[in-house]
């Protein structure tokens, strides 16, 4: 097997031989992998090979659930997120995640976006009305929305609301995106606008998408890894991994021999 190859000189992600294990099953084995700035990098593979698992370990998210532990590290701008001085919700202000069913909060379009700056205590209307439109406008849906932003986020189509909920996310200006299956559960019309929008987006950040879909992962991955059975297979550009992988199980899995 060829190593995977680190992306960058100088990586804004670096994961270093990671294992991690649910209980007493492994899921994760010596991942090590980079992940450029400013680019979008594409988690493919096989359902259950740990995708989700690593994305999630991105901002510790799986923190939340019992009896899982790590091996090796992660770092973000060269600092590890398991360092104990590492608060786990500013990491996650710094890391922000979209998931693959929309999850709005049933409150109004303008009090989802504001709703992290209320509960910490930041009130001042002026700094709400500027993130509510810098968010959507950042999520491409002001010119849909901003006419009813005091009514109820559920009255938005499900694409809307994904945008709603990438609002959400980026209302911290965070350095990172994660993205979890975002276009999943849309339509193809609403898969192409959040897919345009990522490009957009990753100026100003940068994004790790977990997705099934080749054909989405070659319109807006620079990079793909390939994942099998809870290890790193294959990392490159995303040109070289879906025109020319190098190893078997990347050309089976692209070319749909095992999903
Ligand atoms: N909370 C959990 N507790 C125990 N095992 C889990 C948990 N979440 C995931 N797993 C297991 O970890 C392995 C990796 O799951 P993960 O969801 O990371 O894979 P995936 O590649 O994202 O899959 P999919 O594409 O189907 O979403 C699977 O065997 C799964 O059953």
């Amino acid at each position: 097997m060829t190593e995977p190859s680190a992306a960058d000189d100088d990586p804004i992600i670096e994961v270093e031989d990671f294992c991690f294990h649910y209980g007493d099953k492994q899921v994760l084995f010596n991942i090590g992998m980079t992940f450029e700035s400013n680019k979008v990098t594409a988690l493919i593979g096989p359902s259950g090979c740990g995708k989700s698992t690593l994305l999630r370990n991105i901002n510790r998210m799986n923190d939340l659930i019992p009896e899982v532990r790590h091996e090796g590290d992660i770092r973000i701008d060269g600092a590890s997120l398991y360092d104990p001085r590492v608060e786990v919700i500013s990491l996650r202000k710094r890391v922000g995640m979209v998931f693959q069913k929309y999850n709005p909060f049933p409150k109004s379009i303008y009090e989802n976006i504001v709703f992290p700056l209320r509960v910490a205590g930041r009130n001042s209307r002026a700094e709400l009305d500027e993130t509510v439109e810098r968010s959507l406008k950042g999520a491409a849906l002001w010119d849909e929305v901003k006419d009813k932003l005091h009514e109820s986020a559920y009255g938005l189509s499900g694409g809307q609301q994904q945008r709603l909920c990438i609002a959400r996310a980026i209302a911290n200006r965070p350095q990172i995106l994660l993205m979890d299956e975002p276009c999943a559960a849309l339509d193809p019309i609403a898969t192409l606008k959040i897919e345009d929008l990522m490009e957009d987006l990753k100026k100003d950040l940068t994004i790790v998408i977990v997705t099934h879909n080749m054909q989405q992962a070659t319109r807006i991955a620079d990079n793909t890894a390939f994942m099998y059975m809870g290890r790193l297979v294959e990392y490159g550009q995303t040109s070289q991994i879906f025109t020319n992988p190098g190893e078997k199980e990347t050309e089976a899995y692209i070319t749909g021999r095992f999903s």
